[in-house]
């Protein structure tokens, strides 16, 4: 078996994913992420890179190819291994915020902190001082259902950042947002990772965000592809004019 190079802290081969309904989403997907980089991957709708990002992060067992951690076979780790990977080292942002309805701001935001041994005023510090970085700070009392959406995404990022994670992965984290938000979020999200050193891959299919990023790895129908054209305007932006016209 090849090792990973040494200064990649994660590590892919040949990678190959069908979904349980044979929807084919990785056909052989190699690549190394260094350590502390911003890595993009980028690419239209459909193009796999949800699924690559969760095959990294060990959210999707790998069925054919390999994932290293840190010089670590993640391919080979059962559930229990890499649920615990997740959760002290690994961060992850979806497109849309997951929050627990029963916590409020500071507990959904002090969670992982917790989850990982911190002490609850300790976390709790943390999670203030990065709510307040996401400009969130004046929402700590209130429940999810009491935000916008676009605050509680804001929140899921403070969430994700306060452990400051080795790998922290990000799939589409300001699709939520209003575009004049985006790029002040993204450049939070970006200059945070950059000053406590978090490696981030970022799953994008807009041009201007994959842009923020060190280096970008463009995916089409499963497979690395040397350029992509991306839209200026993501596709669901497209789709939601198209459909308020119809109205
Ligand atoms: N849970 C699932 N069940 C079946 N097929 C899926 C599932 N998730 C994704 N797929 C399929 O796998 C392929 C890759 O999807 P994936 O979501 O990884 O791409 P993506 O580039 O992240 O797209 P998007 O931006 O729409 O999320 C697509 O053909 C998609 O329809």
């Amino acid at each position: 078996m090849e090792a990973p190079p040494d200064n990649d802290v994660l590590w892919a081969r040949a990678l190959h994913f069908k979904h349980h309904d044979g929807s084919p989403a990785l056909a052989g997907v190699s690549l190394g992420v260094r350590e502390g980089e911003i890595l993009a991957v980028s690419g239209p709708r459909g193009s796999g890179k949800t699924t690559l990002l969760q095959c990294l992060a060990g959210l999707l067992p790998v069925q054919r190819g390999e994932v290293w951690f840190n010089s670590t076979p993640v391919h080979n780790m059962g559930p229990v291994t890499r649920e615990r990977l997740r959760r002290d080292r690994f961060g992850w942002i979806d497109p849309a915020p997951l929050l627990i309805p029963e916590l409020n701001v500071w507990e959904n935001t002090a969670l992982p902190l917790m989850l990982r041994g911190t002490s609850r005023r300790r976390a709790k510090v943390a999670a203030l001082e990065w709510l307040e970085r996401l400009d969130v700070g004046d929402h700590t009392r209130k429940r999810p259902h009491e935000l916008l959406q676009a605050e509680r995404q804001r929140v899921a990022i403070a969430r994700a950042l306060a452990p400051a994670p080795t790998v922290l992965f990000a799939d589409e984290p300001t699709a939520p947002l209003h575009r004049a938000d985006r790029a002040q979020v993204l450049r939070t999200l970006t200059t945070a990772a950059r000053s406590h050193g978090i490696t981030v891959v970022l799953a994008t299919p807009e041009a201007e965000t994959a842009a923020l990023a060190d280096r970008t790895v463009p995916l089409l129908d499963g497979r690395r592809v040397n350029t992509i054209h991306l839209p200026e305007v993501p596709e669901t932006e497209g789709r939601t004019a198209a459909c308020s016209l119809s109205v």
